[in-house]
């Protein structure tokens, strides 16, 4: 193994975004691209490795900044290789414009910068300094002040896959649309790197977007309400309100179809590999499959509804609240544990619908686990009533019509989540698990 590999492969086990948090990482170069040098000292290069420690490969983008001297941000330091200090791209404002450059630069990229391709909707811009998020992330986000003033959300892609990444077209669809209940997009770039195996592989690396000004997260105010004992309904209704918007418009922008009998085929499919994986990783679900799967045949005989693009992966840490701008939706990517060939496919509004329920239960059962326990087990029950009558208002009856999807997409996404804490935060399986013993045994009662 090269100095770099296992440079990186060491920095790696210790970001949030690496996926398998479980497993060693066990690298592969498979690509490395320089950017156009600005400055003989500082090198911009992104690397393309494959991890093959989990069984299924996947493939990470690696921006790296080489410095001839120690002169970045420490906290960044990936290692010394090859006389140079090599620093996490993201951090770096060399890293950031020259990314902003290929982003949104007209001309195709050529030569050195020839694995990537840049596509604006908002002109040429450039970045005049940048700042990297920090927090709970998959990705990487970067705020970065453009040059005409106004402020823009760059997010650089970690695990990057070969096919559409539903965070850039369905961003794309609803600006193009007018939202007002999205950022609007700004560009993207679209890479190539070789697959694991042979060939190529063509998928998104970064987009940019409109930074929303004073936003709040959604997650944030929801659990700070809770813990204060604070009525949320209020938010929470106007929240269901711009779901079901975000669902018109989703409609009106981008292919719908009719449920068909092998739509219902696929999806039950799918729910029953979650379940099978989630049991393996977390055995305490096996003697909970028999009454998982009733509610799933349940649904699977119902009355089958309108597919269409859907946000995928909707929880409290997805939206933002502004106060200029009421809700925003963020992050089309869809659950990171989902194919990618997937996640763009159309598919049912109750999916959401059922997300940002489980997130309210999310925050009592978060709550329930401090040190000082706070009981919001009334106001998760609130919220939740009042997101369903917010979702009502602009939807109708859509809800009532289809309650048994619903239910089994609340039961879905909790056994995901069992697999996702599971992999990131092994003392918060209790959350859905639980909630899982309490949605089986509502329903037989
Ligand atoms: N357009 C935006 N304006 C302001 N903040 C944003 C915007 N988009 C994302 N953020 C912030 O960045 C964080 C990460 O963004 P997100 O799209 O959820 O990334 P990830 O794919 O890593 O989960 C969000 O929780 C939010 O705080
Ligand atoms: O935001 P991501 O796309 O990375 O989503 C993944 O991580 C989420 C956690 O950050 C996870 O969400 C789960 O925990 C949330 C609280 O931290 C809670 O609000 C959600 O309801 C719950 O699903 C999400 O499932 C996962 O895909």
């Amino acid at each position: 193994m090269t100095e770099l590999t296992e440079l990186v492969g060491t920095w790696m086990r210790r970001q949030r975004w690496y996926s398998t948090k479980n497993v060693e990482p066990r690298l592969r170069l498979l690509a490395s691209f320089d950017a156009e040098p600005a400055d003989a000292d500082v090198r911009v290069v992104t690397h393309f490795f494959c991890d093959d420690a989990p069984r299924t490969p996947r493939v990470y983008q690696v921006p790296v900044v080489a410095r001839a001297g120690r002169d970045g941000d420490e906290a960044a330091l990936i290692g010394e290789a090859g006389g140079r200090y090599l620093y996490d791209g993201p951090t770096e404002e060399a890293y950031v414009a020259s990314l902003v450059q290929l982003m949104t630069g007209q001309e195709h990229a050529e030569g050195r910068d020839a694995h990537a391709q840049g596509h604006t909707l908002g002109g040429r811009l450039a970045v005049r300094s940048s700042r990297r998020l920090t927090g709970e992330q998959s990705n990487t986000s970067i705020v970065g002040e453009l040059e005409d003033d106004r402020l823009a959300l760059i997010k650089v892609f970690r695990v990057v896959q070969d096919g559409e990444n539903p965070d850039v077209s369905t961003l794309a669809a609803l600006t193009a649309a007018g939202s007002r209940r999205t950022p609007a997009l700004l560009g993207w770039l679209t890479g190539r790197w070789p697959t694991p195996v042979a060939g190529t592989a063509s998928g998104e690396l970064a987009l940019m977007q409109d930074f929303v000004p004073g936003a709040e997260d959604g997650w944030e105010l929801a659990v700070s309400a809770a813990e204060r004992g604070e009525d949320f309904t209020d938010r929470a209704y106007l929240l269901g309100a711009g779901t079901a918007e975000l669902h018109t418009l989703l409609a009106r922008s981008l292919p719908t179809k009719r449920a068909a009998k092998e739509d219902v085929a696929l999806a039950l499919d799918g729910m029953f590999r979650r379940l099978t994986v989630t049991t393996t990783e977390v055995p305490e679900v096996e003697e909970l499959r028999a009454g998982i799967a009733a509610v799933y045949e349940d649904a699977a005989a119902a009355p089958l509804p309108l597919l269409q693009r859907i946000h995928g992966d909707l929880h409290l840490g997805q939206v933002l609240y502004a106060p200029d701008r009421g809700w925003q939706f963020i992050d089309f990517e869809g659950e990171p544990l989902r194919p990618l060939a997937e996640r763009a496919l159309p598919d049912a509004t109750m999916r959401d619908v059922a997300g940002m329920l489980r997130s309210f239960d999310y925050v009592a059962g978060s709550l329930a686990r401090r040190e000082t326990p706070v009981d919001a087990t009334a106001w998760a029950a609130n919220a939740r009533q009042a997101y369903l009558e917010g979702y009502a208002s602009v939807a109708g009856s859509e809800v009532d019509d289809f309650r048994l999807l619903l239910d089994a997409f609340e039961l879905d996404k909790a056994v995901y989540e069992i697999a996702y804490e599971a992999r990131h935060r092994p003392s918060w399986i209790p959350i859905p698990l639980s909630a899982v013993q309490r949605l089986l045994a509502t329903r037989v009662s």
